[in-house]
């Protein structure tokens, strides 16, 4: 029975933390441990020493050891205050190695991940749960190891010397602790759940932080201040009401055990004074010895009854922290995975239906082919599921029925790297870090030289408008490139994915912000810069595609036509309904295309 509970907690997150914590940095615990073991071994030696001292004080015999009991008293704090203060270090430390570990193990368990974890999962949640669970990891280990080892020990020293000094009189301690345990078993109930409700609504603060910051202009433009302050205002209060409710809880075992105690030193005082039928009377040495012990272990004893609030505190936090390392990768790369061999590009998609998340499909049993070194246009209705097509091809996402290939490889069965380097994409939410303009295009080509750089800038005709920066190229963007326009930051994102020179290029709405000018001009640096690349471009201004090799026509998660502008301009059907849409004014018949 004993193995199954241990086993059961080995299993626990509690037991996990403690295992992998000491495992870790068990030479760090290990040393603070042993200094814990010294204070505790020297706090009871300094209740014992007032017995010495007193009676050298009031003793005539003892009054010729005076030098000798203040010198043992000077080595015995000295080796207190020492050990008191390595074991701080030492604990500090390993609680710091602590925090940063369980960080570097989420981040990298988060970019494991695929594309789908983060629609799922909200940024503010993972924020708290990366930074306040880590944290709560720490508090638990320290938690446990001062309460189990300096304080218990601690405390078993003092009532040691209270016994020893005072049998009779230490019966009383004994009567009063286990009634201060039992009201503190009675506040834990509730501790998890006001946690678990402050943990969420410290998340919602944070949400509410991040959409302020990113969505300020949506909230000036229609006033949603105020309710945005409401927001605030109410995940605010109920921190704070969950941080009282706690505080309360933690605060009702001070009073408690102080009230106790002074119950027992007046107790003390009146027996003593009273004379203990059949016993010697005790020298005030040895009374005030007693006394000593019995207030020096208020303090851990208060500690310890605080102690399992403090575990489930904790608990709350480190539960979501091992939930989120425990959450199966969802786009896992295949034990066999090979390098994708190298081939001319072509892409293909094979019988492929796909739904996020399991859901309705959004591509429905497609079969399409991306030539090799040609320029593929997706047109189509907005939702059609253009963009879906591209996370396929990037595998961002498995298709639930039937394969994505380049160059005849399924997909699933070559490893991200190889996979990824093949490719470069410009998104239609341009991304851009925090950092200068320089590493924001490097970012695809770690290698490249600032000539290749400038150059890609150049093609992308982003280098005038960087150079009229006060920085240059090492101008700051800001966060996500706040400090450049749509268009800016749109150049940069092309200049970014030209450097990369990969094999296949994905554009989607890549050119959606340029003026008619600069997307031209943009245009013909990319068709001289992948001659032999496979383009994939998707765009709703059908001037951008018109020279298309192919150009396909996606709706409602299928090919509804295909074929080059002169073939879907004579088919007369849904291409050369957009195509009338958009140039009526300008090219009413299909003569103008051909
Ligand atoms: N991450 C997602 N989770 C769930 N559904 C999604 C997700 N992304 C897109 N969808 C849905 O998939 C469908 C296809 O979207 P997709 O972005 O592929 O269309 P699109 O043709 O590229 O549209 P647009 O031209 O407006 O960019 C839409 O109905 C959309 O609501």
């Amino acid at each position: 029975m004993i193995k199954r509970a241990w086993n059961k907690w080995r299993s626990g997150y509690m037991g996990r933390l403690v295992g992998e914590s000491f495992y870790a940095q068990g030479k760090l615990y290990g040393i603070a441990v042993l200094a814990m073991i010294a204070v505790a071994v020297t706090t009871a030696g300094s209740a014992y020493m007032m017995e010495y001292i007193v009676d050298a004080m009031t003793s005539p015999e003892l009054r010729g050891y005076a030098h000798v009991i203040a010198l043992g008293v000077v080595i015995l704090f000295l080796v207190k205050a020492i050990a008191s203060y390595i074991q701080s270090v030492f604990l500090a430390r390993a609680g710091n190695r602590i925090v940063a570990q369980q960080q570097d193990r989420v981040y990298r368990k988060l970019l494991r991940h695929g594309v789908s974890f983060f629609s799922t999962n909200e940024s503010s949640d993972l924020l708290m749960r990366t930074t306040h669970g880590a944290q709560a990891a720490r508090s638990l280990i320290d938690v446990l190891v001062t309460g189990f080892v300096r304080d218990a020990l601690t405390l078993v020293g003092l009532v040691g010397v209270m016994v020893y000094q005072q049998p009779v009189l230490s019966v009383m301690f004994f009567v009063v602790g286990p009634i201060a345990l039992l009201g503190v078993r009675y506040l834990l109930k509730s501790v998890r759940s006001i946690m678990q409700a402050e943990f969420a609504s410290l998340a919602e603060i944070i949400r509410v932080l991040q959409e302020t910051s990113a969505g300020i202009k949506v909230i000036k433009v229609f006033s949603l201040e105020d309710r945005m302050i409401n927001r605030m205002d109410t995940a605010i209060r109920r921190v704070e009401d969950r941080a009282n409710d706690i505080s309360r809880l933690q605060s009702v075992a001070s009073p408690l055990m102080e009230f106790l105690a002074g119950l027992a030193v007046a107790g003390v005082l009146v027996v003593s004074t009273m004379g203990i039928a059949g016993s010697e009377q005790p020298s005030a040495g040895q009374l005030m010895s007693f006394i000593t012990a019995l207030l020096m272990a208020y303090e851990p004893a208060k500690r310890l009854s605080r102690m399992r609030v403090q575990i489930e505190t904790c608990m709350v936090g480190v539960a979501m922290l091992f939930d989120l390392l425990d959450q199966d990768e969802t786009m896992l790369e295949s034990p066999k995975a090979h390098d994708l061999i190298d081939g001319p590009g072509q892409i293909e998609l094979r019988n492929v239906t796909f739904g996020y998340h399991g859901a309705m499909p959004v591509i429905e049993e497609m079969n399409v082919t991306f030539e090799a070194g040609k320029t593929t246009a997706l047109v189509g209705q907005s939702g059609g599921g253009k963009s879906t097509l591209f996370g396929l091809i990037m595998r961002f996402y498995d298709p639930d029925q039937g394969s994505v290939e380049i160059d005849g490889q399924d997909l699933r069965e070559v490893n991200f790297a190889s996979l990824r380097r093949k490719i470069s994409y410009v998104g239609q939410d341009t991304f851009l870090f925090s950092t200068s303009i320089m590493d924001n295009l490097r970012c695809s080509s770690p290698d490249a030289t600032d000539e290749e750089v400038i150059d890609a800038a150049k093609a992308a005709h982003a280098h005038d408008f960087i150079m009229d920066l006060p920085e240059g190229y090492n101008t700051q963007v800001g966060e996500n490139g706040t400090f450049l326009s749509g268009g800016q930051k749109q150049r940069i994102a092309i200049a970014r994915a030209i450097l990369r020179k990969a094999e296949i290029l994905l554009l989607d709405e890549a050119t959606s912000a340029l003026d008619a000018e600069s997307e031209s001009l943009v245009k013909k640096a990319l068709d001289t810069l992948t001659k032999d690349v496979t383009v994939v471009v998707i765009a709703h201004r059908l001037s951008t595609v018109l020279e298309a090799d192919k150009i396909i026509v996606v709706q409602d998660g299928s090919i509804v036509e295909q074929g080059n502008l002169d073939e879907l301009m004579k088919k007369n059907g849904s291409f050369r309904n957009l195509f009338n849409q958009q140039f009526k004014k300008h090219a009413p018949s299909a003569e103008v295309a051909e």
